[in-house]
């Protein structure tokens, strides 16, 4: 029975994309899953309102908002969890390998062991490797000496951690995590940005939901804001996902050297062609704001003449919707 329920809980994921395949086998460059104007209503109320979204192998996909915005429903809808009210969730492989953590874990009556375990027969791993593995995980987030005590009995933090290691028991190919950092201290936090990080090198996509924009920073290549269960806002690009606030500077193009000079600073985020002014060709570069006065001097230095200054805000501009903390990744390392 309990064996069932946590089947149905979090391995429902792996069964249900089977159900909901493309049929073809996909390229490395295909999209593991596409959600194509999804929605949902509970009782006549919409949640979610017309998401579209595509999740590539490799990729870092946030998802943020208020309590309340719809991150955990649409979570719930990609893990094949939920059922979508109204449009289309379509998955390229023939069987999709994915890690969900949800948002709330129960405390059971089992060991941390025996549950993991459990956990490693039911989505197929051997005996030896799932032992390894269990071993490995437990380790990383300095759960090893908990091993045999009951989950019942375990912090809100341990059992995140318990959360997260069944979720990456079998390398996923899509990892969903709804608030992975949620109840983590600081060590744990730098661990599973490692990990996470480690995993989407490898070509695991990642979806997540997150209040903090240093996470963000780490792992996303694209942001959804979500309000009211709609989409209100999609974020890509690396000068545009930085937690701290940057620069970008546009000025007449500089002599190679001084060029290359330049874009070896620390803090150089990007550097591109920007449209010519007043008949001159001119570069666009964007840095963190601490490194903006040094960049201008150099270039000023190099013979070059300033266009514009524009700083932007980056990710902690968005603190309407996410919950800016200094201490995290001051943990780090
Ligand atoms: N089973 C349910 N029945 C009715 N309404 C629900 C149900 N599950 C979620 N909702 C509603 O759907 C909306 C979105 O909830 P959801 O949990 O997806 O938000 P969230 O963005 O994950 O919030 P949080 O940041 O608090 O975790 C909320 O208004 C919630 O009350």
């Amino acid at each position: 029975m309990l064996h069932k329920r946590i089947t149905r809980l979090l391995f429902g994921a792996a069964h249900r994309h089977a159900l909901v395949e493309g049929g073809l086998e996909a390229t490395n460059a295909s999209p593991l899953i596409t959600l194509t104007q999804g929605s949902k209503q509970y009782g006549g109320r919409a949640v979610l309102t017309e998401i579209s979204m595509t999740v590539l192998p490799g990729t870092g996909t946030a998802l943020i908002g208020r309590n309340g915005s719809g991150k955990s429903t649409l979570l719930s809808i990609l893990a094949g969890l939920l059922k979508l009210s109204s449009g289309v969730l379509t998955c390229d492989r023939r069987r999709l390998i994915t890690g969900y953590a949800p948002e709330a874990f129960p405390g059971l009556k089992l060991t941390a062991e025996d549950y993991l375990r459990c956990m490693s027969r039911i989505a197929g791993l051997s005996e030896a490797a799932s032992a390894s593995r269990i071993s490995e995980l437990l380790q990383l987030f300095s759960l090893e000496s908990s091993h045999n005590r009951k989950l019942a009995g375990f912090s809100k933090g341990m059992l995140q951690k318990v959360n997260l290691i069944q979720s990456l028991l079998t390398r996923p190919q899509l990892l969903l995590l709804d608030e992975p950092m949620s109840g983590l201290d600081l060590p744990a936090q730098a661990r599973l940005i490692d990990v996470l990080q480690e995993l989407k090198a490898e070509g695991t996509a990642l979806v997540l939901s997150v209040h903090e924009p240093q996470i963000i920073e780490a792992l996303a290549d694209t942001v959804y804001v979500l309000h009211e269960g709609q989409n209100i806002r999609t974020i890509q690009g690396a000068e545009n996902l930085k937690s701290a606030p940057v620069v970008n500077i546009v000025y007449t193009v500089l002599p190679g050297q001084a060029q290359q000079a330049l874009e070896t600073l620390p803090g150089v985020i990007h550097v591109e062609p920007s449209p010519d002014y007043a008949g001159t060709s001119c570069t666009g570069l964007t840095v963190d704001q601490k490194m903006s006065d040094t960049c201008l001097q150099q270039i000023l230095t190099a013979g070059g003449s300033i266009v514009s200054v524009r700083h932007l805000g980056g990710l902690n501009d968005l603190t309407e919707w996410m919950d800016p903390k200094d201490q995290i990744g001051s943990g780090r390392g």
